[in-house]
């Protein structure tokens, strides 16, 4: 990350205490990433009037994140304002001035009240950018990570602000899907872990608090059964289509197994399945699938590549 490197530490003052961004002040945030999770964060915090920067490696992936973020602005508003597209319009205008782009953090760091990361699901790459944004960063900034799967402390432990780190856990698609998992690791302060609840709530989420514990609650329950949908595929039991068509007639869930893995990208699924069997590496649930390794191989990733188990139109 040269271009934290390039910040003497100088040019950011630190603050001498530790008090964090009070409960409830979270105005400046900063959201690391701009793929499918860190576009929606964005959106829902300028949405919610916060003042956001999105930051990511090139130009061409932010023009990217910012092209989706205004279509899925649209589709809120259109949804929010039916009837009144005028108030529609302006919730739209309002919402893009909150948002700002950047391939380099630093000016918004000197005054960001929270940082979320949704960079890929590497813990040596979220551990990296974490160091060095805690190196700039002023006291006051609470560091959160949006990570499916690894531990918050294994993260945490990179920066030197382990009363001022949690996980902020969304769920895809951001704007829609309601929930945020709030977690705190043992050395989260109170302070921080209230400020952090306060938050999502003003981003309109519903907020469940969880300790440091794999897979929080909603993946804790959700991995083991998508896994269990791809050993009964391997076994020959049913076909993708049939387990899909199950689930949803069955149990209601609005997308199947496979779906829905192609909804989240098979590429962050693969992450998550190789992370997990490497920490759990006698869970037969979490051993390798070639199906899933093939795919990712030859690069369908799903949705955003077109096709993963099934094929999609290009949009
Ligand atoms: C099996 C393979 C391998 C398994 C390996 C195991 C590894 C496991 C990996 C786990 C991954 C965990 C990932 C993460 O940590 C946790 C998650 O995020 S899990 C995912 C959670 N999400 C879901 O479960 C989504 C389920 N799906 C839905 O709710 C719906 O299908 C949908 C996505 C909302 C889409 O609904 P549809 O009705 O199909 O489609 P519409 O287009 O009509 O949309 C409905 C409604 O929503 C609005 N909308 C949709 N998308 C957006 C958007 N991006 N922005 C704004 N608005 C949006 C749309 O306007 C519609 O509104 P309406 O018109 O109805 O008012
Ligand atoms: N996809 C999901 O459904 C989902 C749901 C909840 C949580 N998550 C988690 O959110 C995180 C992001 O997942 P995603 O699906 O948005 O991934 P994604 O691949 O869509 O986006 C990742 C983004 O990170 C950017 N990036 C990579 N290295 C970077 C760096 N050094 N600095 C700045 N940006 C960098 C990439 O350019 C890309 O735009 C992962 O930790 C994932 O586990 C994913």
């Amino acid at each position: 990350m040269a271009f934290v490197s390039q910040l003497s530490a100088s040019t950011v003052r630190h603050l001498s205490t530790t008090s964090v961004a009070r409960a409830g002040q979270i105005h400046e945030m900063i959201v690391i990433g701009g793929g499918l999770m860190g576009a929606g964060i964005a959106q829902v915090g300028a949405q919610t009037g916060h003042k956001v920067t999105l930051v990511d490696l090139n130009q061409e992936v932010l023009d990217r994140s910012q092209a989706r973020i205004q279509a899925s602005i649209q589709r809120v508003a259109k949804k929010q304002f039916q009837g009144d597209p005028s108030a529609g319009e302006t919730f739209v205008q309002s919402a893009l001035a909150n948002l700002q782009i950047a391939t380099q953090p630093h000016a918004a760091l000197a005054t960001a009240d929270l940082v979320v990361e949704a960079v890929v699901e590497n813990l040596e790459l979220k551990r990296k950018i974490f160091q060095e944004y805690d190196a700039i960063a002023p006291a006051k900034t609470i560091f959160a990570s949006n990570t499916s799967s690894l531990p918050i402390g294994d993260i945490a432990t990179a920066t030197q602000r382990l009363d001022r780190f949690g996980g902020l856990h969304f769920f895809n698609p951001v704007p829609v899907m309601k929930l945020l998992e709030v977690i705190r690791i043992p050395e989260t302060s109170d302070a921080t872990f209230q400020a952090m609840l306060d938050w999502g709530q003003a981003m309109k989420k519903t907020t469940v608090k969880c300790q440091d514990t794999p897979g929080f609650i909603v993946n804790r329950i959700l991995v083991p059964t998508m896994m269990e949908a791809v050993r009964m595929v391997e076994r020959g039991d049913a076909s993708t289509r049939d387990v899909d068509t199950a689930m949803k007639l069955g149990a209601g869930h609005p997308m199947g197994p496979f779906e829905l893995a192609d909804y989240v990208g098979l590429d962050t699924v693969k992450f998550i399945l190789d992370g997990w069997h490497a920490k759990y590496p006698d869970q037969p649930l979490f051993k390798p699938s070639d199906m899933l390794n093939q795919l990712v191989d030859s690069g369908k990733f799903g949705i955003k590549s077109g096709e993963g188990f099934y094929k999609y139109e290009k949009k």
